[in-house]
């Protein structure tokens, strides 16, 4: 039954540049294969006793792996694991908010995160229901972080029912006025009380690539787009490159990457360049997605609308 499991563990990084940096290995008993095991098997149950509200289980994911981040940057830096005054921040690539929301009930069970700061592209109710409590339905423009291009996150009213300590009728009303107007002004209130746990930065092309190209020339990382919207968002927030001399000085900031460059092609070659993306192909792509690349295109198929139909 844990067969994905296994999967996700096997996989060969020997061509990968990266030094062989895989989440762990198939025989290491490190924190990824019970992590894993643990996701895989609630996410099992769940699925199986179908008691949950539709698709509530994949925040399971970004749940657990809030923490794991959290006991990794912990581990790193010294703090005793759930001490309150050594909070941890984490800029995450919002798109429909489903990260965010893991990060937020990772928060909600005492798992001492500060911040969670939501790096949105020029796609952006999410920044300005947390900036003005306007979570207001704008049309769709083309980004260069195209899969985080979303008009109205799904995920905002789960994120809502917490910061209202869950008051279902609240959010029912709150819901029903965004699908009657497209438009939900918060209350000052809430909007008060949502600002007390997140911050957001709004990022366009132009400040994405050049995070990408910042990033990639201070730390020799090459991140995604998505990722790079966080990284831009981070600076724009206020986390900078600084050297410290001390602990006490240390901002600890997470930033998440969430996807994968091997996605991107025409993206990266926008922000770093022809030679670059070549460079990156040949030594970093994921194995696996390179033999998605070989493998033959299913045709596609063909509906014809018949009139009348609905
Ligand atoms: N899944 C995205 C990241 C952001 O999505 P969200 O639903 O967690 O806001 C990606 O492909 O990077």
């Amino acid at each position: 039954m844990d067969w994905p499991i296994k999967e996700t563990l096997l996989e060969n990084h020997d061509n990968d540049a990266s030094g062989g940096r895989a989440f762990c290995g198939i025989n290491s008993y490190n924190i990824g294969r019970p992590l894993l095991q643990m996701v895989h098997f609630v996410s099992l149950i769940k699925y199986s006793l179908n008691c949950l509200v539709a698709n509530s289980y994949l925040l399971v994911v970004p749940l657990v792996v809030k923490i794991w981040i959290y006991l990794r940057m912990a581990e790193r830096l010294g703090i005793e694991p759930g001490d309150k005054n050594s909070m941890i921040d984490m800029v995450i690539p919002t798109g429909a908010m489903g990260n965010l929301t893991g990060g937020y009930m990772a928060k909600q069970l005492g798992v001492p995160i500060g911040r969670l700061c939501a790096g949105v592209n020029i796609n952006d109710i999410t920044h300005r229901v947390i900036e003005r409590g306007e979570f207001h339905r704008k049309r769709i423009q083309k980004t260069l972080s195209d899969a985080i291009n979303i008009e109205v996150p799904y995920n905002f009213e789960r994120i809502a029912f917490y910061t209202t300590g869950c008051n279902c009728a609240l959010i029912l009303e709150w819901m029903t006025v965004m699908e009657r107007t497209q438009q939900l002004t918060l209350e000052k209130e809430w909007h008060e009380r949502l600002k007390l746990d997140f911050c957001s930065a709004r990022v366009t092309d132009d400040e994405m690539c050049e995070a990408l190209r910042r990033v990639r020339a201070r730390l020799n990382y090459i991140a995604d787009p998505h990722t790079a919207v966080a990284m831009a968002a981070a600076m724009i927030i206020g986390y900078a490159f600084t050297e410290v001399s001390s602990a006490e000085e240390m901002m600890p900031v997470v930033i998440l990457a969430t996807a994968s460059p091997c996605k991107f092609q025409e993206q990266m070659t926008v922000a770093l360049g022809q030679d670059e993306w070549i460079s990156w192909k040949e030594h970093h792509f994921p194995i696996r997605a390179h033999k998605t690349l070989q493998t033959r295109e299913i045709e596609p198929y063909y509906f014809l609308q018949t009139e009348g139909a609905s």
